[in-house]
């Protein structure tokens, strides 16, 4: 049996997933043999193996080598391409895919990756300063150590790439939009796969108008019409749009100026504060994990909470327009999955729009929430970046220009 691997690397952790390849119908009927994770990195360091059969649960902590988030990073991906080359050896395998968080202009669908394309993807550090030097780094030592594994790019950007020619337009001159300075949108992967279930959970129709939200350590929002996507609240990059775990979200672009003409930063310190100073975790100044905001009694934790919420209603009005109305409201990923309660008040402030939460079916996390007096659907669906990742390796794979 051949296999398929799947890295989700981020600045803070190092994801990957076995699939068996096999004749499967859609996504979510591959079959993932092992997943697993090294989290915590920069601070400390875990390891964690789940679903591998015959096996029990793994979590230990990690004594990593090196100084540093980048030494630490590097020191992870050597401990992880060691416990596979031990464990899984890289003959069993078909293929490697990755989920790569900007793909530019070019790249609008899975593709080989060959040290031109490599090129090219490092070239968009700038645009995901956050994901991609830490998507790629597992393309280049995976190279290095067996050159012959066909290795493909998975794009977060792919699934916007259809979007109308007005959603994608910032209003600037033609060239700054012919240099690729547009709106792309993230997170396609994810939204990919859970229009995908919406549908499924619909009887196999695609929703009419859809958006889903994306709630995890980055959060955006998507309008999808019969399953393509219309309209994202991220835009250029992952720093647009809801408020986030570390990132800022939507600013006045005149606030940027200001910090860099009035307050006299650098633009590395611009990028560093609206990367990763900001969002959940600058405004409460306890943290960025939901879990602990939602625990603590702090007002400054009750703000956050609160402005992540109001800004999240706000979008959902935005894209609402873009759509035309509204038939189903999706939650998922890290928070939209778990946090019942920013579910309940993101809904509260959607009643305008129809919304009725069934409120013992939201506190169990069941996967349709909706109330009996609401006009549209409401739902939970979990989303599964790492098989979405797999089934669209195996496909190219199985292309013409795959192989
Ligand atoms: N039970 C829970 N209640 C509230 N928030 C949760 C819960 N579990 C996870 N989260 C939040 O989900 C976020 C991480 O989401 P996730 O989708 O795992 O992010 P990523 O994959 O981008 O790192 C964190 O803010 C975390 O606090
Ligand atoms: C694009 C993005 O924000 O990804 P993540 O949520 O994994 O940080
Ligand atoms: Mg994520």
């Amino acid at each position: 049996m051949s296999l398929v691997l799947v890295f989700n690397s981020g600045s803070s952790s190092l994801k990957f997933a076995l699939f068996e390849a096999a004749a499967a119908s859609a996504p979510e009927a591959m079959p993932c043999a092992l997943s697993g994770q090294i989290s915590g990195l920069g601070a400390a360091p875990r390891w964690q193996l789940d679903a591998d059969p015959g096996r029990p649960r793994q979590e230990h902590s990690l004594t990593l080598d090196g100084d540093g988030d980048d030494a630490q990073q590097q020191a992870a991906l050597a401990y992880l391409l060691d416990w596979l080359e031990a464990e899984i050896g890289w003959q069993r395998l078909a293929a490697v895919g990755h989920r790569i968080v900007h793909g530019g202009v070019h790249y609008c669908e899975a593709t080989r990756i060959d040290t031109e394309t490599l090129a090219a993807l490092e070239a968009l550090t700038p645009l995901a300063p956050l994901h991609q030097p830490y998507c790629l780094a597992p393309v280049s030592a995976l190279a290095e150590r067996c050159p012959d594994l066909p290795q493909v790019a998975c794009f977060d950007t792919a699934f916007h790439a259809g979007q109308p020619a007005l959603a994608q337009r910032f209003a600037l001159p033609q060239r700054f939009h012919d240099e690729g300075m547009r709106r792309y949108g993230f997170h396609g992967l994810s939204y990919d796969y859970v229009s995908r279930r919406l549908s499924e959970e619909l009887g196999g129709q695609p929703g009419d108008r859809v958006v889903i939200a994306h709630l995890g350590s980055g959060a955006s929002l998507c309008a999808i019409a019969w399953g393509r996507s219309v309209a994202s609240s991220m835009g250029f990059t992952a720093l647009d749009g809801l408020m986030m775990g570390t990132r800022s979200g939507s600013l006045d672009p005149g606030l940027v100026l200001h910090l860099i003409q009035q307050c006299g930063m650098s633009a590395a310190e611009v990028e560093r504060l609206l990367y990763r100073e900001a969002g959940l975790l600058g405004v409460s100044g306890i943290s960025a994990d939901m879990r602990q905001l939602l625990a603590s009694s702090e007002p400054a934790a009750q703000l956050a909470v609160e402005l992540f919420v109001y800004r999240i209603v706000r979008e959902i009005g935005s894209l609402v327009a873009a759509l035309g109305g509204l038939d189903h409201l999706v939650f998922t990923a890290g928070i939209g999955e778990r946090a019942d309660t920013v579910r309940a008040a993101i809904v509260d402030g959607c009643d305008w729009l129809g919304a009725h939460l069934d409120t013992a079916a939201n506190r169990a996390h069941a996967t349709s929430i909706a109330g009996a007096k609401s006009t549209i659907g409401l739902w939970v669906l979990a989303t599964d970046e790492a098989q979405m990742i797999a089934w669209q390796t195996q496909q190219l794979l199985a292309s013409p220009s795959g192989r």
